[in-house]
């Protein structure tokens, strides 16, 4: 496995760049910790492909270093990288067996046959297709193709590093999500430093020790899905984490007080003199309905999801989403909302600030 260096790292697609938008993956210094698991989360078309193909070798970046364990490898190809990838869509050997097809990265590096069986054997079981080993790969579903490809990518034990660009595209929901417990079981018995992209929150958090946040070219945030729930650096990773997301008012701030549409609510912490674009962000996890206290809002739906319900409320003209309990009674009374000022974060022109 490999520490992998990101050093002020940027990426244009364009021969001469000036601006900033010019730029598919703004600058990034970054390092990625041997044998972590990392997801690369984002909107389509934010970068996510761009920086895994500057780490896999397929891209030369434009600025910048990257280096694997300190050695410099920005121009290296692919193949000196040591590394396995896995694409959104299957790459199998339609005439090989699916036994061969799991073989092939070891017997081309030329381990002994005995081991070659002993790894492919582990590795079908891994992915349910002990069965199938002696079948022609032509003709297998997408769904199977994309598993072989995924054994491929995970039969190498001494790779650098293991990169997944949203390997489950095409898994059917449920296998999706064994799939993913045994990408998570197989990084936690063998320590590989893996990178998975994705633009779906649940596989990000649900895979990853720690998720790298992109927005628009730029690294937003990178944390454990607890740092990006509790506190959002970027008001895109409050957006975008969470379901739903983030409510986000326009707000003024004078010491530990906030005024938002409908009134004033109390803050946690003495927060400095702001300015430029004030918001206030706060989960509807961390809103409470209430009679009696708090700012006065109007309902307009109930959604029923089971664990939980959303309720879909007005704040002067700002749409409001509140989580209500399952077992909670809410009654036409219910017209006011308090929030929970230690789960409140403040943001001045999208980027989190630090209480005094
Ligand atoms: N070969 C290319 N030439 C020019 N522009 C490109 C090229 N590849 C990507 N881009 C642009 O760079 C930006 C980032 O694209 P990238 O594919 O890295 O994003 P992504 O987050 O991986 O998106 P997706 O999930 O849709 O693949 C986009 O604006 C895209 O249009």
């Amino acid at each position: 496995m490999a520490e992998i260096t990101l050093e002020n790292l940027a990426h244009s697609y364009l021969p001469r760049p000036a601006r900033p938008e010019d730029f598919a993956l703004k600058e990034l210094n970054h390092v990625w910790q041997d044998g972590a698991a990392y997801a690369l989360l984002g909107a389509s078309g934010c970068g996510k492909s761009t920086l895994l193909n500057i780490i896999s070798g397929l891209l030369i970046p434009s600025q910048g270093r990257i280096l694997f364990d300190g050695q410099d490898v920005t121009t290296a190809p692919t193949a000196e990288r040591n590394i396995a990838q896995v694409f959104q869509f299957p790459v199998v050997y339609d005439t090989m067996t699916v036994r061969d097809n799991l073989a092939f990265p070891l017997r081309n590096r030329g381990r002994p046959e005995a081991y070659v069986a002993e790894r492919v054997n582990q590795i079908a079981a891994m992915i349910g297709m002990e069965h199938m080993l002696d079948r022609k790969a032509r003709g297998l579903t997408a769904d199977a193709k994309q598993k072989i490809s995924l054994g491929r990518g995970m039969v190498r034990k001494d790779v650098n590093a293991l990169l997944f660009d949203e390997p489950l595209t095409v898994i059917d929901p449920h296998m999706k999500w064994e799939l993913r417990t045994q990408l998570k079981k197989l990084h936690h018995d063998f320590g590989h430093t893996m990178i998975y992209v994705t633009h779906d929150q649940t596989e990000a958090l649900t895979f990853a020790d720690k998720v790298v946040v992109m927005h628009d070219g730029r690294v937003v945030q990178i944390g454990t899905p607890e740092e990006l729930f509790d506190r959002p650096a970027h008001t895109f990773v409050g957006y975008f984490i969470g379901s739903p997301g983030m409510n986000l008012l326009p707000a003024e701030v004078s010491g530990r007080e906030a005024r938002v549409p409908g009134g004033v609510t109390p803050l946690a912490a003495f927060y400095p003199a702001l300015s430029g674009k004030v918001q206030l962000g706060v989960r509807p996890e961390h809103l409470r309905l209430s009679e009696t206290e708090g700012l006065s809002v109007t309902i307009r739906r109930i959604e029923d999801v089971g664990r939980h319900r959303i309720v879909r409320a007005e704040l002067e003209g700002h749409d409001l989403n509140i989580i209500a309990p399952e077992d909670q009674v809410i009654g036409a009374g219910m017209t006011r909302v308090v929030l929970d000022p230690a789960r409140v974060n403040i943001y001045a022109d999208d980027w989190r600030v630090d209480a005094a």
